[in-house]
């Protein structure tokens, strides 16, 4: 195993911000290795060899994990120990929003009123979502973006921790957490119409929170990241192409009240990448890392204050420890 070089994971690799991600990391971090975490081997292949074509030299792998099965987690965990002793950046990207419409209604209502600017950053109050249980009976939101992240960093903590480098776990987050959406009694959101994409990033800044109180003291430091809105496959699976390329004007408009009106990946890593070149002792773990794009074009991170609170942040991990440990009894013993 070669220990030089920095090792970088990123869950959802293979597409939208994920793989914008990849390819802005290859360039900045020359020599970095990247394994590309995806669900579905083909389309990480495609990935990878796109990597490759811009970086002929570079050193890129794949593991195939589904976060919205813990069984696949702990194989992917496997492979990755197999693969590497220590990982410097973990981005915990994957995620899905299982949309069924838009409140156009809400939308009219609220567009001439003072939340306007709240809608669109937000999105909150606009969205149709259906809920879907797994076949491991768990909520597929929650679990592909929360759940299944916390056991591979669970299962990972070995190869996070090492004495003399830091690793940094980067969370794609999103404006759309809200606390509202969120109780510490139904964490998965189950049983409740909407709100549970707000929910799943919700948990995700509170997890982020409780996992440096755990892991600060031993070298490892999780932080959150907004990309704004961006148009990759989540947002077509929201409205067609089509209508986004149509009201591609209105975003130049909008970016002037609404800085988060990123439309492309690259505008939208920005504040994942910028993350990865700090130093992780210096950044603050109750801030939203955002990335911002102006109405001239300019890109820069805006650091947002998390409205969120220690005591949950705690509570949510110990719930998520005790289901974890349901299904280490079933898968690993
Ligand atoms: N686009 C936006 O405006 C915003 C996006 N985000 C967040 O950004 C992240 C990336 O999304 P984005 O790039 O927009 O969307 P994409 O749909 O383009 O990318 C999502 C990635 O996650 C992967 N993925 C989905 N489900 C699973 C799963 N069960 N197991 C493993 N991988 C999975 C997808 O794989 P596959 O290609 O196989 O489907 C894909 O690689 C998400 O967490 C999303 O919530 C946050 C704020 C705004
Ligand atoms: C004229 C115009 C831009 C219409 C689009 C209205 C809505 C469909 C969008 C307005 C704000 C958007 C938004 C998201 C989805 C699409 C909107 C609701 C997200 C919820 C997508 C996923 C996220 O993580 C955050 C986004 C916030 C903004």
């Amino acid at each position: 195993m070669d220990n030089s070089s920095k090792v970088a994971v990123i869950t959802g690799g293979n597409a939208g911000i994920g793989l914008t991600v990849a390819e802005r990391l290859l360039t900045e971090h020359p020599g970095l290795r990247l394994c590309l975490a995806c669900r579905n081997k083909t389309r990480a292949q495609a990935a990878l060899d796109a990597l490759q074509l811009s970086h002929p030299t570079a050193h890129i792998s794949i593991v195939i994990v589904d976060t919205s099965n813990i069984k696949s987690v702990y194989n992917a965990v496997t492979e990755i120990k197999q693969m590497y002793s220590h990982i410097d950046y973990i981005y915990l990207n994957a995620g899905i929003m299982q949309v069924v419409g838009v409140d156009w209604n809400y939308f009219w209502k609220t567009l001439f009123t003072k939340n306007f600017i709240h809608m669109f950053t937000t999105g909150d109050g606009l969205l149709k979502e259906q809920e879907e249980i797994t076949e491991e009976n768990l909520e597929k939101v929650f679990t592909t973006n929360v759940f299944g992240h916390f056991v591979l960093i669970k299962e990972l903590e070995s190869v996070l921790i090492n004495g003399t480098r830091p690793c940094q776990i980067i969370w794609t987050s999103s404006s759309n957490a809200q606390k509202h959406h969120f109780s510490l009694d139904n964490i998965q959101h189950r049983n409740e119409r909407g709100g549970h994409y707000s929910s799943s990033k919700y948990s995700t800044d509170l997890l982020s929170l409780a996992l440096n109180e755990r892991l600060n003291n031993k070298g490892v430091y999780s932080h959150v990241t907004c990309p704004g809105l961006v148009m990759t496959n989540l947002t077509f699976g929201i409205l067609p192409s089509w209508f986004w390329n149509l009201i591609l004007p209105i975003f130049w408009l909008l970016r002037i009240f609404v800085p988060t009106m990123n439309y492309d990946t690259y505008n939208g890593s920005e504040a994942l990448v910028w993350l990865s070149k700090q130093k992780p002792e210096s950044l603050d773990p109750m801030c939203k890392y955002v990335s911002h794009c102006n109405f001239m074009g300019k890109r820069y991170v805006h650091q947002d204050k998390l409205k969120i609170d220690q005591e949950d942040a705690n509570q949510l991990y110990d719930q998520l420890n005790t289901l974890e440990k349901k299904f280490h009894q079933k898968y690993k013993s």
